[in-house]
This record gives structure tokens, C-alpha cells and sequence, in this order.
């Protein structure tokens, strides 16, 4: 049984609007320690501007978010990222002519210490530093048991595997909050599997905290802790995935979008 902690992530009151489109109406959630937390929701229900707001990409006008203990204000995405937040898109953002290495060499950025001056004579402490980066990314790529294409161009992967760099990238970043955009959308069955197993994995082996967005209900129920469901920017439920299923206002929500 795995032991749920604090607090680590409280979203308060959050309203965000784009000129006159509402994307978000006084949102609230918390997300706990080490849990597998789900926002799911309709096309349009607001989930990626929630996504948003949390790593600081948008700033909404009103509400607060506030991260162990730290209240956000105007932070930028890279001061977020640097309290231990990382995310994976929807629209995977790798490099699509780089190896799978390179790529995932890419989430360290914020771990290296030396700069590129350093990195660029290839000398000294930059070296050694380079040697233990490389032995992290090693480990990300063996952790998921994709060894054999290491030197392969991203580009050249299948979807599923594709997806599963960007996981690789973002766990490069050693976070303790990870967000993951759909991390599903658009896979095959068995890629699903494999992909829901690597979450579990990470949550477990690394005690990561995980957000992740999905519309397809379905998917997520199984593997999250607990679940906030929005509808045209309102949240209209919260909780562990049987209450959630049979909360009236999210089964009408669900059907109303299947017609
Ligand atoms: N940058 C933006 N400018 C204007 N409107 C936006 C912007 N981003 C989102 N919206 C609007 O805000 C609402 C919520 O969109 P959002 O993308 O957050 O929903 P979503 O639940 O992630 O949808 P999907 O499942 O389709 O990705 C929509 O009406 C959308 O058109």
C-alpha cells in the first residue's frame, strides 16, 4: 500500500479568461504526496489551461497556486520548473532529427552546473560532469527499456515510443511534481498499457507526484489515486475514481459529449 503525504500542490480559486472565452471558473484542488492525481474532462473543459497555470505558462487573474509552501507570483515556467515541476505535451516538443539520448540529454539542462563556456573547452569539471549526466540519462533509458534505440533519431520511432522519450526527457529533470499532457492520446492499446505501467513505475520506484490530463475517462481511472473532472471551465467532481464515475454531473458531462 503506498503512503500518501501532504499537501505539495494547492490550487485556489483559479479563474482564467481569454478576452471574453472563460477557460477556467474558480478552480480549486489539492494534490497530496506521491499521489497519481487525474484531471479529466470534456474537449474544451479547460484541462490543458489548468496544466498551464500550474507550470507557470499562464497567469490566471484570479486565485492562487501555491507549491510546498511557496505562493506563485508571476513566476516564469523556468522558475517553476526549477522548484522540481516538469511536464510532457500533448504535441510531443522533441527534437525530431536528434537520438533519443541527445533528446533526453535535453531535460538535464536545468541539473547541469557548469556552463556552456566549460562545456564547450570540454575540459576538467565539465567533463566529469558531462560523465555523470550521461550515466543519469543512461539509467532514465534502461529504466524505460528502451535500450535498443538510443542512438535512433526520434523521429524515426513509433508514436508510443516517441511518447515514451518525452516521459524520459521530463524524468531527466528529476522532479518531484510531474505533469503529463495526455500522455495516452493517440496510442494503441498495448502502448496504453505500456505507458500506464511506466506511470505507475515512476510514482512508485521514484515516489514522483503526478498530474496528468486526459479526456478519455476510461484510461486514467485505474491508475489515479484521485480525480478532478471539469466541464466548461467549472469543476463539477472530485475524488477517488468510483465516486467520480458515479457523480451525476459527470456522467450526463460525458454523455452530452458523445452526442
Ligand atoms: N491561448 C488561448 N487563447 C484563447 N482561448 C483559449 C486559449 N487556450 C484555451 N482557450 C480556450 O479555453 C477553453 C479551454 O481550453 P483548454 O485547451 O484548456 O481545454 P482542454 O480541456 O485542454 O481541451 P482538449 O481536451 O481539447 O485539449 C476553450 O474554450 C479554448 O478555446
Amino acid at each position: 500500500m503506498k503512503r500518501i503525504g501532504d499537501v505539495v500542490l494547492d490550487v485556489k480559486n483559479i479563474s482564467l479568461a481569454f478576452g471574453g472565452v472563460k477557460a477556467l471558473t474558480d478552480i480549486s484542488f489539492d494534490v497530496r504526496e506521491h499521489e497519481v492525481r487525474a484531471i479529466i474532462g470534456p474537449n474544451g473543459a479547460g484541462k490543458s489551461s489548468m496544466l498551464n497555470c500550474i507550470n507557470g505558462v499562464y497567469q490566471p487573474q484570479h486565485g492562487a497556486i501555491t507549491l510546498r509552501g511557496k505562493t506563485y507570483h508571476g513566476m516564469s515556467p523556468r522558475q517553476v520548473a526549477e522548484m522540481g515541476v516538469a511536464r510532457t505535451f500533448q504535441n510531443l516538443a522533441l527534437f525530431k532529427g536528434m537520438s533519443v539520448l541527445d533528446n533526453i540529454m535535453t531535460g538535464r539542462n536545468l541539473r547541469m552546473r557548469r556552463g556552456l563556456f566549460w562545456q564547450a573547452l570540454h575540459l576538467g569539471p565539465a567533463r566529469r560532469e558531462e560523465t555523470e549526466q550521461r550515466a543519469a540519462v543512461e539509467r532514465i533509458i534502461d529504466f524505460l527499456e528502451i535500450q535498443a534505440h538510443r542512438k535512433t533519431p526520434v523521429g524515426r520511432l513509433p508514436y508510443g515510443l516517441q511518447k515514451r522519450v518525452d516521459l524520459g526527457r521530463a524524468l531527466a529533470m528529476e522532479p518531484s511534481l510531474l505533469l503529463l499532457d495526455e500522455p495516452m492520446a493517440g496510442m494503441n492499446v498495448e502502448e496504453k498499457q505500456d505507458m500506464c505501467r511506466f506511470i505507475l513505475d515512476v510514482n512508485d520506484e521514484f515516489g514522483t507526484t503526478i498530474v496528468l490530463i486526459e479526456h478519455d475517462m476510461g484510461v486514467v481511472m485505474d491508475i489515479s489515486d484521485r480525480v478532478v473532472v471539469l466541464d466548461y471551465g467549472k469543476k463539477i467532481g472530485d475524488g477517488a475514481p468510483d465516486d467520480v464515475r458515479k457523480n451525476e454531473d459527470v456522467i450526463k458531462a460525458y454523455l452530452g459529449a458523445a452526442h
